[in-house]
């Protein structure tokens, strides 16, 4: 499977943020997408996810196969917002994804373990503080089974024990076949990272 851009282009209220943007991703690589802020990290990942349209050029999931005829079925995008219900425990939250995404190599508690967040899954997710949010929200990618996952500036509000986790559980997909796709300052410490600096476009 390969995530595949030509010429794509975006833009915002009219006017254009990035152009002719070409990148290939295949199973088991990472692109780190880098810029200051304002440059379109963030509407370069919306149109790989589908919710804004791309202004020009095309991006899509080649060699999916059956399981993954398209972006929307192989991709997982995690943005600024945490997409989980205040008022459902983070492990009806989970479960609610894991129903929606297929189930993926974790179950919710192992999941939970993987964020450091143990015995937890029965609390309201309302009840969390900020970097336990995004924890949660980062299980998310764990029990859902899609093997790309689009990731807006994922490590915002994480402790840095939790961004190093965080940081394994990235290299642990990409090892297993999987592709990131991440705007993040965190390196990596991947063997295939490719780099997309948007500042440099600019
Ligand atoms: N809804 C919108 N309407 C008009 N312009 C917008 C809209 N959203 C973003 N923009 C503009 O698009 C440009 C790119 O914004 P974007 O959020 O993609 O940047 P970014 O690199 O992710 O920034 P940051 O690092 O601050 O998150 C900015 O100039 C921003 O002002």
């Amino acid at each position: 499977m390969r995530l595949v851009a030509e010429n794509l282009s975006g833009e915002r209220g009219g006017e254009p943020v990035f152009e002719d943007i070409d990148f290939s991703v295949e199973e088991g690589e990472s692109l780190v997408v880098t810029g200051p802020n304002g440059s379109g990290k963030s509407t370069l990942l919306r149109v790989i996810a589908g919710f804004l349209p791309a202004a020009g050029g095309s991006v899509r999931i080649a060699e999916g196969g059956e399981a993954f005829p398209s972006i929307a079925s192989a991709c997982h995008y995690l943005g600024h917002q945490n997409a989980m219900k205040t008022a459902l425990t983070v492990g009806e939250n989970l479960a609610f994804w894991r129903r929606f995404s297929g189930g993926g190599r974790f179950e919710i508690a192992a999941a939970l373990d993987a964020v450091g967040l143990g015995g937890i899954g029965h609390l309201p997710f309302g009840y969390l503080s900020t970097g336990q949010r995004r924890r949660a929200a980062i299980a998310k990618l764990l029990v859902s089974h899609r093997p790309v996952w689009l990731l807006d500036e994922p490590t915002a509000g994480l402790d840095k024990s939790s961004e190093d986790r965080f940081a394994d559980l990235m290299k642990a997909h990409c090892t297993g076949g999987g592709i990131v796709v991440a705007a993040t300052h965190l390196p990596l410490g991947l063997a295939r990272a490719k780099t997309l600096d948007m500042g440099a476009r600019n």
